[in-house]
């Protein structure tokens, strides 16, 4: 017996915003140290892409204020990409200084989410962005896209596919080479996702468009297989599943890498990542903050090794 035939891609590129993502939600700020090592540990395991840190006011995430200390310390590796989150041009000229060389740019499908998490609305964040875009262009940075709230928002409940939709358009035709769709709170399924992905590919090619989800729920993976079913190859998730989002009470970190990993292995999918090290990176990330891995699969692998 064999399942029905599944149309995936032969190739996900996982891309890991554990230390970002997933750091910036932490209480206690993580040493600089520590930051680094985990990021260039991923780096090492096969992860194509490390979001690093961001360039925030620290006013609003402490957590991220050694962004250039991060950026300066890091022994990159070829072929790795190390993009940061850049608000404003304010964050990208400090991103740009500290070495950035991709950056990414992020909006909301939701006006409340929005106004909590940049303090603009909408329509304020995407005029603030074009210069940002602009800059990035002239020399030559890559601009990844974010859309936050993509399915549902903490403020307004459920979320339109066309409202995410309208935010992915605009960042894609400004500029923006990839854009990420995130279920910011994990509160989608395999069906919503999958409208809220067709809204989104009517405006920017399936092969433009990322998925970002959170487990909150439970779902993320379910989420990611369907997405795959869509046409979708890039994918965000945080080694040992750190994170959450600072203006999105309860909502949990991001899909475990491990786990991605494990499910895309199981299905012939390849993704250049040695799943054995990156369980490695996410038993070092949680015992330096003192807790069990929020990966069931780096779980189920660690009680194997003991
Ligand atoms: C956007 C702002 C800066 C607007 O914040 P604001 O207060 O409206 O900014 P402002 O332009 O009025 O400036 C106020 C002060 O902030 C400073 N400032 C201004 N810009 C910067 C900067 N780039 N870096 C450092 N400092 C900056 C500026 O210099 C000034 O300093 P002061 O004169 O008071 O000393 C603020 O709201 C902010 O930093 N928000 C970031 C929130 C954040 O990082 N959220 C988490 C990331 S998004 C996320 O996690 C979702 C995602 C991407 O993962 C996808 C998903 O899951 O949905």
């Amino acid at each position: 017996m064999s399942l029905p035939p599944m149309n995936l891609p032969q190739r996900v590129k996982l891309v890991d915003v554990g230390p970002r993502d997933g750091l910036q939600n932490e209480k206690q700020v993580v040493p600089t140290a520590i930051k680094v090592e985990l990021i260039e540990r991923l780096a090492a395991a096969g992860v194509p892409a490390v979001e690093a840190t961001s360039f925030v006011s620290p006013k609003w995430v402490p957590q991220m204020a050694d962004n250039a200390a991060v950026m300066g310390a890091i022994r990159k590796q070829p072929g790795v990409a190390y993009p940061v989150l850049t608000p404003n041009l304010q964050g990208f000229d400090a991103a740009v200084e500290a070495g950035a060389q991709e950056v990414a740019i992020f909006g909301a499908a939701s006006e409340s989410f929005s106004q909590k998490n940049i303090n603009c609305s909408i329509a304020e964040s995407l005029k603030r962005f074009e210069p940002v875009v602009a800059a990035a262009s002239a020399l030559d940075i890559p601009v990844r896209g974010y859309v936050s709230c993509v399915v549902g928002c903490p403020y307004e409940g459920a979320i339109a596919p066309e409202a995410a939709a309208r935010v992915a358009r605009t960042l894609f035709e400004m500029g923006c080479y990839e854009v990420s769709l995130g279920d910011t709170i994990g509160v989608g399924t395999p069906l919503a996702v999958a409208r809220m992905i067709e809204a989104c590919a009517a405006h920017v090619p399936v092969e433009k468009l990322a998925g970002h989800y959170h487990d909150t729920y439970g779902m993320a993976v379910a989420n990611i297989l369907a997405s795959l079913q869509l046409g979708m190859s890039v994918f965000d998730a945080s080694v040992a599943g750190l994170g959450g989002c600072p203006y999105a009470k309860g909502a949990s970190g991001n899909v475990a890498s491990e786990d991605v990993v494990y499910l895309l292995h199981g299905l012939g999918i390849e993704t250049g990542i040695d799943l054995d090290k990156l369980v490695d990176a996410g038993a070092f990330i949680s015992a330096a903050l003192g807790r069990e891995s929020g990966s069931k699969v780096a779980r189920a692998i660690l009680a194997k090794r003991s």
